[in-house]
């Protein structure tokens, strides 16, 4: 069954350099700048280095506030036609970061990407939703010692007091801590995290807010409020798209087929400071904190390395994504299936220069990276669409039938099609439907059957449903109802790509028989013009052998009667004439019998191709013969599966149903 709609397009990560002006301690340190960038051109120098990146803003290059426009507006774009994204902000501590993201709690929160990434989100919502319904979540987490934590979780206890001065963030107790899975088709989710369903731009900013309060800050001698975690912002858009009318057979319109769902993903990552530890002055905890967070920035530079360099890109080297959190959880963003943005940000300070150089080095490499966005389709739309074409096409062959004059039995068979398909595709449209109501948005964006099996089901859910039931009842029903959701869905899934393999398979083997006719009669022909031709060759050479006979006899008697009639006469003079007309003839009878023996060597050499064609012709039906049956095989044995596959999923489903019966009537005992 097909999954996603893949248009796979080659595309580099874009890397973008942002210099932030001199701050106030910089200046007051009497720091020079020493980063230029050349004037009318994206080239950044430092030194006696320069560096090409996609874009350079701030200092004399390009405006900080065209930014948005140049490099993340597209990506947001790119979401509205299904395509994940990804921006990440690189750069030591105090460059400027938190500011160009604006995930601080008050620097760039106006200004930053992520405030225009809502605007712009929001804007563009306002103008489709005459075309699409939209559903937007987010999600926050930061990874801090490299432990993934739930920036947006409502029960979070929050800031603690760890040590002296510095603040930590801890878990509720017994709440699991937030896993990185990886789904059979490559897509990296956490499970655990709260995820808050969004529907204006106000709820979603409050999420920017809290989440940025919740984030671990603390002191470091370079900057008074550095970020020492990696945070990630993340914003899910779910949309379903109005199609153009399909309408049935009878002009009748199909409701069901207007829809198309897409799902996309912006990840917003503000990284932690990437200047080595000893140079943060820090120690003790705050030491270990700088290792870990080295150990990501460290693991991500290795996986930049990895895929910047095109030859062992080329040779398939392996990409050492599962060394750090980090970079499990960007696997998508580098060298996957996502449009991603880099923004290098720099300091222009000569106190900073090794730094700024490391980072520009960095952000060169990653340039090379190339990812494979897709279209993330739902795969229940896929199989909608396809249907839809096929019915499209069925409805333009039956148009062609009617004018055509076709057979009133092929319309009729492509009339039984057209129902046929209409009414799977109202099954599928209500399998559709239904799954969409009953799981949770979180659910919906799964880009395979596999992924709606093993769905995480969110806390929200669980207490939306507590209001009607109690806690065991409803973990009870929710996990029956998850799981025959699941199977439903797996019961269409399969159902139809049954359906689909045994119609190509059918429509193989209609092929296969009619090739073989073409070439049964081909060799009949074939054949035929073959014997024809070789009797009547022969035929004609028995004639002409027959006649030489003759002739050479006719010969003899004369030669014969005259040497008989030439002793008694007494002539001896004459001799010598005889004899040398005797010569002659008898030359010109080798003459004769020379063309006879070429002709036979020709008639040969055509009798042998004449047997190779023949020969070929047979095994090409042979060949043919034996695809024919290995398809049938095939097609029997396909079907055999499918029939004990159904068998099983009934006696399944007859035992969960008694399952369910039994736990309901022991809950049921239990209560009272
Ligand atoms: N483009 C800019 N214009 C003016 N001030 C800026 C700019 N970028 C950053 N700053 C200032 O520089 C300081 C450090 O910026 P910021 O906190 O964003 O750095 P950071 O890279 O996120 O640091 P950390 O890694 O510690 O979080 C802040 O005081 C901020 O206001």
């Amino acid at each position: 069954m097909p999954m996603a709609e893949h248009h796979g397009e080659d595309c580099c990560v874009k890397v973008a350099v942002h210099i932030r002006p001199l701050i106030g301690d910089e200046r007051l340190q009497g720091c020079k700048d020493c980063v230029a960038v050349v004037p009318g051109k994206p080239q950044v120098q430092i030194g006696t280095h320069s560096f090409t990146f996609d874009h350079v803003y701030g200092s004399t290059g390009s405006p900080s506030s065209s930014m948005f426009q140049a490099c993340v507006s597209p990506l947001v774009d790119g979401l509205f036609q299904g395509y994940n994204a990804t921006v990440l902000a690189y750069g030591q501590t105090g460059s400027g970061k938190t500011y160009t993201m604006g995930t601080g709690c008050k620097d760039g929160s106006q200004t930053g990407l992520i405030p225009q990434v809502m605007d712009a989100l929001f804007n563009k919502i306002d103008s489709l939703k005459h075309q699409a319904e939209f559903q937007l979540r987010v999600s926050f987490i930061e990874i801090l010692k490299e432990e993934v934590h739930d920036l947006l979780d409502p029960a979070s206890v929050g800031k603690v007091e760890v040590g002296s001065g510095h603040t930590g963030k801890i878990t509720v107790p017994g709440k699991p801590p937030v896993q990185i899975r990886e789904g059979s088709n490559g897509v990296i989710t956490l499970a655990g995290s709260t995820e808050v369903d969004v529907s204006t731009q106000k709820e979603m900013a409050a999420c920017l807010e809290q989440g940025s309060f919740s984030r671990a800050t603390g002191s470091t001698n370079m900057n008074n409020q550095s970020s020492r975690s990696h945070a990630i912002f993340t914003i899910t858009l779910e949309q379903m798209r109005k199609l153009d009318t399909v309408f049935t057979a009878d002009g009748v319109p199909i409701e069901d087929m207007t829809e198309d769902y897409l799902c996309a993903k912006l990840h917003l990552v503000d990284l932690a400071g990437s200047e080595r530890a000893k140079r943060t002055g820090s120690d003790g905890l705050r030491f270990k904190e700088g290792v870990h967070i080295n150990k990501g920035l460290l693991a991500l530079g290795n996986v930049i390395s990895a895929l910047g360099d095109e030859k062992k890109r080329k040779e398939g080297a392996h990409v050492p994504y599962r060394d750090s959190k980090l970079t499990r959880l960007l696997q998508d963003s580098l060298g996957g299936n996502s449009r991603t943005v880099m923004i290098a940000c720099i300091s222009p300070a000569d106190i900073n220069a090794e730094e700024t150089l490391n980072t520009l080095k960095y952000a060169n490499r990653a340039r090379n990276i190339r990812n494979k966005p897709i279209v993330n389709r739902n795969p229940m739309s896929s199989e909608m669409l396809r249907m839809r074409q096929q019915l499209e096409f069925l409805q333009a062959e039956l148009l062609c039938a009617r004018g055509g004059g076709v057979s009133s039995d092929e319309v009729q068979v492509l009339k039984e099609k057209i129902s046929w398909l209409e009414a799977n595709n109202e099954d599928l449209c209500r399998e559709l439907f239904e799954y969409r109501n009953q799981n949770t948005p979180s659910d919906l964006c799964e880009t395979d059957v596999q992924k709606a099996r093993t769905c995480f089901v969110k806390p929200e859910g669980l207490k939306r449903s507590l209001q009607s039931t109690d806690t065991f009842d409803y973990q009870m029903s929710e996990a029956l109802r998850a799981d025959d959701n699941s199977k439903e869905i797996d019961e269409v899934a399969k159902e139809w790509e049954h359906t689909i393999l045994q119609d190509s398979m059918g429509k193989e083997l209609n092929e296969l028989n009619k090739r073989l006719e073409q070439k049964e009669f081909e060799m009949k022909m074939f054949g035929g013009v073959d014997t024809l031709a070789l009797k009547q060759h022969f035929g004609k050479k028995l004639m002409e052998l027959e006649d030489e006979k003759r002739t050479v006899q006719q010969e003899r008697d004369r030669l014969l009667a005259e040497v008989e009639s030439l002793s008694s006469d007494g002539i001896a003079h004459k001799s010598p004439d005889i004899h040398l007309q005797k010569l002659k003839s008898l030359e010109a009878q080798i003459l004769d019998l020379k063309k006879k023996h070429e002709s036979q060597v020709q008639l040969l050499k055509q009798k042998q191709r004449s047997e190779e064609a023949a020969k070929k012709l047979q095994d090409e039906i042979q060949f043919i013969k034996a695809q024919k049956v290995q398809l049938q095989h095939k097609i029997k044995h396909e079907a055999e599966q499918f029939r004990q596959w159904k068998a099983s999923r009934e006696r399944e489903l007859l035992q969960l149903k008694k399952k369910g019966g039994e736990m309901s009537t022991s809950a049921t005992n239990s209560k009272l």
